[in-house]
């Protein structure tokens, strides 16, 4: 049976639930925003910055930010939209055989006033937290429930804590296309994906891709989205970050499963994705 409690992290409501076989995870309200996985052997696999704000101020740096309606500043609101700075509802929660999760939904009764005005339509967003053997399932969803189609774009923002950047590499992206940070596109052409420089890659999608860090491989899957983005600022961009550490992009990378374009959500329809990391 999974433990599940309410917490705080830093100042902001969290849930903490544990799985049967040890395995942990600590997700705030704020953003439903997934802020620590540690696997059955109590290894931490995602980073969060010793600098960001953690009272609802501004959006958390690190963990699992989740980007909804728009992605950056594809689109004419706010920068990655309002999700991750909106008060989800936890609206589920249990386990069986094995399983551990944790639901959170949020709708427009829940986002502030200003959020409701710039962005006037209906939706109801939900995303699953399941822990699973050595893996993490977020199983994440946009419902249009009004009359109108709006357009959407969608990610999943993960920080992986790597240890070292400089002995990371992401493996299962050649051949495939991507447009970089100076919105050229480009065709991957090393098997390997190594950096040590900003990096800020948006990348056709494929299945899966492998994270491999000096002492562990994870294996990140996606579903329903249409990109990877890869993302690390790098040393000029990190040190301009009041919300990071001067050094500390040294240890995470970013790789979001994402829908970077806005696309239209139908009248009725639903969208899903699903992320799934194995360890
Ligand atoms: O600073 P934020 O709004 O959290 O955005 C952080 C980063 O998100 C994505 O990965 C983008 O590709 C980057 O261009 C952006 O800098």
């Amino acid at each position: 049976m999974a433990v599940i409690h309410m917490t705080e992290y830093g100042a902001l409501p969290a849930v903490h639930i544990t799985a049967d076989d040890g395995a942990q995870a600590t997700v705030s309200l704020f953003g439903a925003h997934l802020l620590s996985w540690k696997t059955a052997d109590g290894k931490e696999r995602l980073f969060v910055s010793a600098q960001t704000p953690l009272d609802g101020s501004k959006a958390i740096r690190g963990g699992v930010p989740v980007i909804f309606p728009q992605f950056n500043v594809r689109g004419p609101g706010l920068r990655h939209g309002f999700a991750r700075v909106s008060n989800w509802r936890l609206t589920g929660q249990g386990g069986e055989s094995g399983d551990a999760f944790l639901e959170f939904s949020l709708a427009p009764d829940d986002i502030a006033a200003e959020h409701a005005q710039a962005w006037p339509h209906d939706f109801a967003l939900t995303l699953r937290f399941t822990l699973r053997d050595n893996a993490l399932e977020m199983a994440y969803s946009a419902h249009n429930p009004g009359k109108q189609a709006y357009p959407f774009g969608v990610a999943l923002h993960t920080y992986y804590d790597v240890g070292r950047l400089d002995a990371t590499s992401i493996d299962g992206l050649r051949n495939q296309q991507f447009l970089d940070h100076h919105n050229q596109t480009r065709v991957q052409d090393t098997p390997l994906l190594h950096f040590t420089e900003k990096h800020d890659r948006m990348v056709e999608a494929t299945p899966s891709v492998t994270l491999n860090t000096a002492d562990a491989t994870l294996r990140l899957e996606q579903q329903g989205f249409q990109q990877w983005v890869v993302w690390n600022p790098g040393k000029e961009d990190a040190a301009a970050m009041v919300d990071l550490a001067d050094d500390e992009y040294l240890r995470f990378v970013c790789i979001e499963p994402a829908r970077i374009y806005q696309q239209p959500l139908e009248a009725g329809a639903t969208w899903t994705g699903k992320h799934r990391i194995i360890a």
